[in-house]
């Protein structure tokens, strides 16, 4: 796990952007992984800056989602469909049909979790996973207790996540209790993994993802496991980690590694 200890949200959205760039920069047509929440959006804002610049082209991206409401459709506000185009793909040159996500008003939700399965090992695998995390440590919608190997199925939410979550339904609407999520195995596929986490409230997932044991009852410590996993996050969310020191030298020596390297 590389541990990357920034100072406050915007530069965890422009380190976070810097690895896509440098990925769609090697290859054009990558397979990204993407993710909702409040927590991507500085990053995705970044993206859109950098592909109205022509600094970077989604013209040959493919995308997955990694989750969805079950019982929402994609018209819905509150759909991550919805969600990602508004925050993104209306802004960017993605060729819409190859964006995926969680079919949410899916007929049987079942298959559609296999069929999303087949269309992720179809276009090759994920280049790079981003990823946010739940105050209870969950990825995707991998609520605490799933399986770590467990693969793209339907999931019901904890009432933590329910109740995080209410901030974006209005009062008296609906708000679903299930969703179609990658699993955690689906996620530790992903070539590279890239976890963005901002705010003193996500302090308790972070130490518990990071120096924690790793266990089914914090979802996102699954990513010990995981050979190229890249944990960016400000000031106030690594407060609670024990070994800052050492993941601020780590990285300094990283740094000192790549100038080097640089310069053969
Ligand atoms: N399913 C999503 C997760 O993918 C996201 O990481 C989490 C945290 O969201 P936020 O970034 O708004 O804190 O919210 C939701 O539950």
């Amino acid at each position: 796990m590389q541990v990357v200890i920034l100072k406050d949200a915007a530069e965890v959205a422009a380190y976070g952007a810097d690895i896509f760039t440098t990925q769609l920069k090697r290859k054009a047509n990558s397979v990204l992984g993407l993710a909702t929440g409040s927590t991507p959006v500085a990053l995705y804002q970044e993206l859109i800056k950098r592909n109205q610049a022509n600094d970077i082209s989604f013209a040959e991206v493919t995308s997955f989602n990694l989750d969805e409401y079950l019982g929402l459709d994609g018209s819905h506000p509150q759909s991550y469909r919805y969600f990602m185009q508004q925050q993104l793909f209306d802004h960017i040159n993605i060729d819409k049909s190859n964006t995926h996500v969680p079919p949410g008003d899916a007929k049987n939700p079942i298959t559609a979790c296999g069929e999303y399965e087949a269309r992720i090992k179809s276009a090759g695998g994920i280049d790079v996973q981003l990823l946010g995390i739940g105050r209870n440590g969950h990825i995707g919608f991998n609520e605490p207790s799933s399986g770590l190997t467990s693969r793209t199925r339907v999931k019901t939410l904890t009432k933590a996540t329910i109740d995080d979550n209410a901030r974006f339904f209005k009062a008296d609407e609906y708000q679903p209790h299930l969703s179609i999520t990658m699993g955690i195995g689906t996620i530790l596929d992903a070539k590279k993994v890239v976890l963005l986490a901002t705010g003193e409230n996500k302090a308790d997932a972070v130490v518990a993802m990071v120096e924690g044991p790793l266990t089914a009852a914090c979802p996102a410590s699954a990513l010990q496991m995981h050979r190229d996993a890249v944990i960016v996050i400000d000031e106030a969310a690594a407060s609670k980690l024990k070994d800052i020191e050492f993941y601020k030298h780590i990285e300094n020596e990283n740094q000192k590694l790549l100038d080097y390297l640089a310069s053969l």
